[in-house]
């Protein structure tokens, strides 16, 4: 099989311009079959405050009501995602932006309200994804740039977490390629402390995970993260990695300096 990178940057990233754009210029640098998917939500909170719509998160997730499903679907299908493409264009990588909904690659049900109601979020289910398409784009040489939206297919567009995007796609995509996953963040990787770049931990499994949770040095958005990062390594995803967005191209030519997932 083929090998494809799936690569997700990380909103504290895109929040830089320096920050994005050295990140791109190692992007659009990656040769053979690459997939980016990219977040924005410090960004969302920014535009949110200008227009009085105000962000609220549980567990990770943007509670997201009708003024704010429309606030997302401008700030990532627009903004961010038009600029990365745009961006990465200008350094000769042929990109081509997408949400879930293009091309209906990426299904998803609204959450049911339990004890949160969530609004406009979408849950992925991975055996509905439709990544055919995808591969097309890829032999002609195009490169998908995804913002972090799906749909319902009654007409709605879903607000998911870019990270879970990122796992779904690899999932669906390693029955037709070998495939390895990288998150890109502010960070070297998973840290021991947090305060501590030096401190990576540099492979973790479940049981690692489990202690590092019990000695409470997880906390924030690197809880979603390593669970959808488990979720890929889990369905067949060759190779899950979390580290500095700084590091793509060592992370991807072998000399792997973050956090490596083992199941
Ligand atoms: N042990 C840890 N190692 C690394 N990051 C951690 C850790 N515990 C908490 N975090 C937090 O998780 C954040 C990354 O999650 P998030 O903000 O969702 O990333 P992204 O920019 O990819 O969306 C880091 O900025 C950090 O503050
Ligand atoms: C449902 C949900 O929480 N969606 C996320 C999507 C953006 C995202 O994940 O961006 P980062 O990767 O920059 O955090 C949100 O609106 O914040």
């Amino acid at each position: 099989m083929q090998e494809l990178f799936v690569i997700k940057i990380g909103g504290n990233v895109i929040d830089s311009e320096a920050g994005l754009q050295s990140f791109l210029k190692d992007f659009a640098a990656i040769e053979g079959n690459k997939i980016l998917i990219h977040g924005g939500g410090k960004i969302a909170t920014k535009m949110g405050e200008q227009l009085g719509i105000e962000s609220k998160y549980i567990n990770g997730r943007r509670v997201t009501d009708d003024a704010t499903i429309d606030l997302v679907t401008m700030v990532y299908g627009g903004l961010v995602n038009k600029k990365i493409v745009a961006q990465l264009q200008s350094l000769g990588c042929n990109a081509i932006g997408l949400t879930g909904a293009d091309g209906n690659i990426i299904p998803a049900t609204k959450r049911p309200v339990k004890e949160v109601d969530f609004g406009w979020v979408g849950d992925v289910e991975s055996s509905k994804l439709k990544v055919e398409s995808l591969k097309l784009l890829l032999d002609s040489g195009l490169v998908p740039a995804f913002a972090p939206l799906t749909h319902d297919g009654q007409g709605h567009i879903l607000n998911t977490n870019a990270d879970t995007v990122a796992s779904s796609l690899a999932v669906a995509l390693s029955y037709m390629y070998d495939v390895r996953l990288i998150y890109c963040f502010e960070k070297k990787g998973v840290l021991e402390n947090v305060d501590d770049d030096e401190s990576v931990i540099k492979i973790i499994n479940k049981k690692t995970y489990q202690q590092l949770l019990s000695e409470q040095k997880l906390f924030a958005g690197i809880l979603p993260k390593i669970d959808n990062a488990f979720a890929a390594i889990d369905a067949g995803v060759k190779e899950v990695l979390v580290g500095d967005a700084n590091d793509l191209i060592q992370n991807t030519t072998g000399k792997t300096s973050g956090t490596l997932f083992i199941n």
